[in-house]
């Protein structure tokens, strides 16, 4: 099917109809799991910024990947549902997930996580984070290997724990650690995610088969949790700020109290969506600065500026630094698209016509891949966010409206300061001189092989 002669944006009396692709519905399902990216942008260059895709077994999706779009939806948030479009996150995160929410009760959640990861408690982070960065690097010397995904996500569960639990040691906090990188391990590849996309795959046939054992190690992970929440009952937890305190102190406006099986699943989404995400961005840096050695040269120059002393505040404000970390954000979505938004009601948007049958997927990759808007957009280019700012909604690595990335001062404060703290402390370089190119793990998409490096000296 070929694109509307007639401009999508333009006033048109009677909607159009967003065109489908038309492909096999199994085979679109494959294409989204094994390489949504490329699958998006042959679809754009066929079908125009709006189409329709069929997933076998799921619900119909529709992406958007126009700016103008995106505005009408994310500006009037309130008329969207999200929430039961992310009922595919349920058996890796459970029903009280804040991600599977609409409603009174997001909102609710949402204003009781909200003072957590803004404020003093951003400050008190930063220091964290550069300790715990320091302390991971104690460990390295010239010429040693390592995987830059894997020592990212050492890194970030470890901040990830910190934050919520505000625990760094202890046995329960050590099994903790371990069973979630084994359990997300589980969806390392297009192969093995598919289990999460495909209800055919979800049966328990013990702990040895994909799916008990995605069960198993979940169940582990909720007995730590339960036991920890135990725990801090018997406690003065007035005085104690991380999320996990907050969120058992916290009533609602009939002084109702979260029941455990509400907080157990609430930690477990911030500690999902908070280590791997921020990993993986980690590891796409750092493949890039060594990539380009002129990146890596005025990054140098941008960090000389400020002594090694200086305050982890200070420090992410630098202007290349931050550059170069928007870059980052915009080349490599982390997640295929934003979540879905389901209208209330039938609406016109962009000229097109929807209905409540309908889950619309704005893409950060497509619009981050705009010509018009990002010039040569495959280069890695950090100058490009020194030279223009973009509107929220030609940029949004953390989404927009009322579910934009809770995590994402946090992340960004993160990003920049693990990659600061590396580059003031070591020169590395790539082991492997083959591009990198990405593969889904799970619900994200990540550097294959995850970004082999080797360490040439401390500096
Ligand atoms: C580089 C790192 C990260 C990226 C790129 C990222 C990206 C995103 C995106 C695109 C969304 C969906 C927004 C939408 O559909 O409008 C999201 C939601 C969310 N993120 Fe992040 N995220 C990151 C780190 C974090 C961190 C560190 C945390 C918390 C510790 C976090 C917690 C969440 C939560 C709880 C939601 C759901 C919000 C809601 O439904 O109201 N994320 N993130």
């Amino acid at each position: 099917m070929n694109p509307s002669p007639v401009s999508p944006l333009s006033p048109a009396t009677t909607p159009l109809t967003v065109p489908n692709v038309d492909l096999p519905n199994w085979w679109q399902l494959w294409r989204w799991i094994q390489g949504p990216l490329e699958f998006q942008a042959e679809n754009r260059q066929r079908y125009g910024d709006v189409f329709e895709l069929d997933f076998w077994g799921l619900a119909r999706g529709v992406l958007v990947g126009d700016p103008v779009v995106a505005e009408e939806i994310l500006s009037q948030d309130f008329r969207f549902d999200v929430g039961r479009g992310n009922l595919l996150a349920e058996p890796l995160l459970g029903v009280n997930s804040l991600i599977l929410m609409d409603g009174d009760r997001h909102r609710r959640e949402r204003k009781l996580l909200m003072p957590s990861f803004h404020g003093d408690r951003l400050k008190t982070y930063s220091h964290q984070i550069r300790q715990i960065t320091l302390t991971a690097l104690q460990h390295w010397q010239p010429g040693q290997r390592f995987v830059a995904r894997s020592f990212m996500q050492d890194i970030t569960l470890e901040v990830i724990i910190q934050v919520i639990f505000g625990l760094n040691q202890g046995p329960r906090y050590k099994t903790l650690k371990a069973i979630l990188v084994q359990w997300l391990d589980l969806i390392d590849s297009p192969l093995r995610s598919s289990i999460l996309f495909l209800r055919v795959l979800q049966v328990d046939w013990g702990k040895y088969s994909p799916w008990g054992a995605m069960r198993n190690q979940r169940q582990q992970i909720y007995d730590l949790l339960q036991a920890e929440i135990e725990e801090r009952r018997s406690q003065d937890l007035s005085q104690r700020t991380d999320i996990l305190s907050l969120m058992m102190e916290a009533r609602d406006e009939q002084g109702e109290a979260l029941s455990d099986p509400e907080l157990r699943d609430e930690m477990l989404t911030l500690m999902f969506a908070g280590h791997e995400t921020t990993a993986t961005i980690l590891a796409w840096a750092i493949y890039e600065i060594h990539h380009n050695p002129a990146i890596k040269d005025r990054l140098h120059q941008d960090l000389a500026t400020v002594p090694a002393s200086t305050d982890p505040l200070a420090l992410i404000q630098l202007p290349y630094l931050k550059a170069v970390s928007q870059e980052v954000l915009r080349k490599y979505p982390v997640i295929p698209s934003l979540f879905p938004r389901i209208p209330q009601e039938s609406m016109v948007l962009g000229g097109y016509q929807f209905d409540t049958s309908h889950l619309i997927y704005i893409s950060g990759y497509l619009l981050h891949h705009r010509e018009e808007i990002y010039p040569n957009p495959q280069q890695f280019n950090p100058d490009r966010f020194l030279d223009r700012t973009y509107s929220p909604y030609e940029y949004l690595p953390f989404g927009g409206g009322n579910r934009r990335c809770l995590g994402y001062a946090l992340a960004e404060m993160e990003l920049r300061l693990v990659l600061a703290t590396i580059l003031q402390h070591f020169e590395l370089e790539l082991a492997e001189s083959k591009p990198v190119v990405y593969q889904r793990r799970g619900f994200t998409l990540s550097p294959k092989g995850g970004v082999k490096m080797r360490v040439l000296q401390a500096l």
